[in-house]
């Protein structure tokens, strides 16, 4: 029998971008180096490699994101214990929204993601660092 999905992942994205703080990527660069705001990378290894870093962002894989965020957890990251604003994004700022909203969900505080992600952050004029290739 096939499969009927009642929620889809547009109504994932409208739920959690109804309860989380949307930076424009010009908000996001004006944030960039502060000294109470971290960002967190999302995307997977080889998009990093591919479409350069964030300079100084934390790279967190989406799928260990709620496993390094609780204290309780045995992959918990002390990264996530500080007293900063946590800013998510991704390539495109749908995991990041997903993410922002699990994390604020779980008592993270405060989060915000990238509106259009990396590649909104870069056509924006963002600073990015690219990975030399591997030789
Ligand atoms: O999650 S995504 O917006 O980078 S496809």
């Amino acid at each position: 029998m096939p499969q009927t999905i009642t929620r889809g992942f547009k109504t994932l994205l409208e739920e959690a971008s109804a309860k989380i703080k949307s930076l424009s990527p010009a908000d996001a660069i004006a944030l960039h180096g502060r000294e109470d705001t971290v960002f967190v990378d999302l995307r997977d290894p080889r998009e990093l490699e591919r479409e350069g870093r964030l300079p100084g962002a934390f790279h967190c894989p989406r799928g260990m994101l709620e496993f390094w965020i609780d204290p309780e957890s045995p992959y918990h990251k002390p990264f996530f214990a500080q007293d900063k604003t946590y800013v998510f994004f991704c390539a495109g700022g749908w995991r990041s929204a997903l993410s922002a909203a699990t994390a604020q969900d779980m008592g993270l505080k405060p989060v915000a993601h990238v509106e259009g992600g990396f590649k909104a952050w870069k056509e924006a004029g963002g600073p990015v660092e690219v990975t030399p290739p591997k030789p």
